[in-house]
């Protein structure tokens, strides 16, 4: 059994990413510009923006983060995200999601300049994506895809179960994992609440990767020897540790890291990975808006 592990790599992936940014410094040019923006007091979401703020610090990025009070209106949120699309220095920016119920996700995730959206959430993105066509693709798929590359998993022929169907992992997972290509050529079952004796379909899986949010949920019984696990549940529960919680994902890792040939730990998998890759994705924007000289 192999650990993917999304700590070390992540780690690997920024010290590139560096490196890519002390050449620009060499050179006197614009380093990447990415801001963040959250609305609400969500501590979860604080957490993640806090993360990725220091992430760009730590790879020589500027970050901006711009905070908005929870009761936020539709129409404030769309007139900043304007000035950002506007503001040149800007490379790339995100709409921390979720968003308070009285602002339109979609809505929000239309305004978004297509060029600087690093989240890859945009419809235009997100068709390029599941045309083959060169894009941003939302960072915690494309940090599966980056892990499964590394560590040489061989996808091709074999059959992927997905759990779940979120726009931000199931469903462009599902597409990417039968994509031409490697990490791709699998044949891909996307499943859901109300897909039936899931058990069933687990059970054939050479590759499972499960973004559902439910701790414990896929057990040894569930998942043939030799299977590939991805696990990208994050949920909280309340400990006595200093922090007050720990997160845990959607595997019983304990029993399944038994069967499994690869398996991704929570935390140091998937998570640490997702932020990695945002950091591709705006190194992306800036090299794109370069050569647009914009
Ligand atoms: N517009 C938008 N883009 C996102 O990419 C986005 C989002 N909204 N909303 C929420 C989800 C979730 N997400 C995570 C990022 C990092 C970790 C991460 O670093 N996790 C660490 C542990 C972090 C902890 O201790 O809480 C780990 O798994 O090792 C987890 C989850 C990005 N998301």
């Amino acid at each position: 059994m192999t650990i993917l592990d999304g700590k070390k790599v992540s780690n690997d992936i920024k010290n590139e990413i560096k490196a890519e940014v002390d050449k620009m410094k060499a050179n006197d040019e614009k380093v990447p510009h990415l801001a963040a923006v959250i609305v609400g007091n969500d501590g979860a979401s604080l957490t993640y923006v806090g993360s990725k703020v220091r992430a760009c610090e730590r790879v020589g990025f500027e970050s901006t983060m711009v905070r908005l009070s929870s009761t936020t209106s539709e129409i404030e949120l769309l007139d900043k995200i304007e000035e950002l699309n506007e503001n040149s220095d800007i490379d790339g920016f995100i709409i921390q999601l979720p968003l308070p119920r009285q602002i339109n996700t979609q809505k929000v995730l239309m305004a978004v300049n297509p060029d600087k959206d690093v989240d890859g959430f945009h419809p235009m993105n997100f068709g390029k994506m599941a045309l083959d066509m060169s894009t941003f693709i939302p960072a915690t798929p494309f940090g599966i895809l980056e892990l499964l590359e590394r560590y040489k998993v061989d996808t091709d022929g074999k059959h992927t179960v997905i759990i779940g169907r979120s726009h931000i992992v199931g469903r462009p997972m599902s597409i990417l994992m039968g994509r031409k290509g490697f990490p791709g050529n699998s044949t891909v079952t996307l499943t859901h609440s109300h897909t039936k004796n899931i058990t069933q379909i687990t059970s054939q899986a050479d590759i499972i990767i499960s973004a559902l949010g439910i701790p414990n949920f896929l057990k040894a019984e569930m998942v043939k020897d030799d299977a590939v696990i991805i696990d990208v549940g994050i949920t909280r529960v309340t400990d006595d540790s200093d922090k007050g919680y720990r997160i845990t994902g959607d595997v019983d890792f304990e029993n399944v890291s038994k069967k499994a040939s690869f398996i991704t730990p929570v935390p140091g998998g998937v998570g640490p990975m997702t932020i990695a890759m945002l950091l591709k994705n705006t190194l992306l924007a800036r090299e794109q808006h370069r050569q647009h000289k914009r």
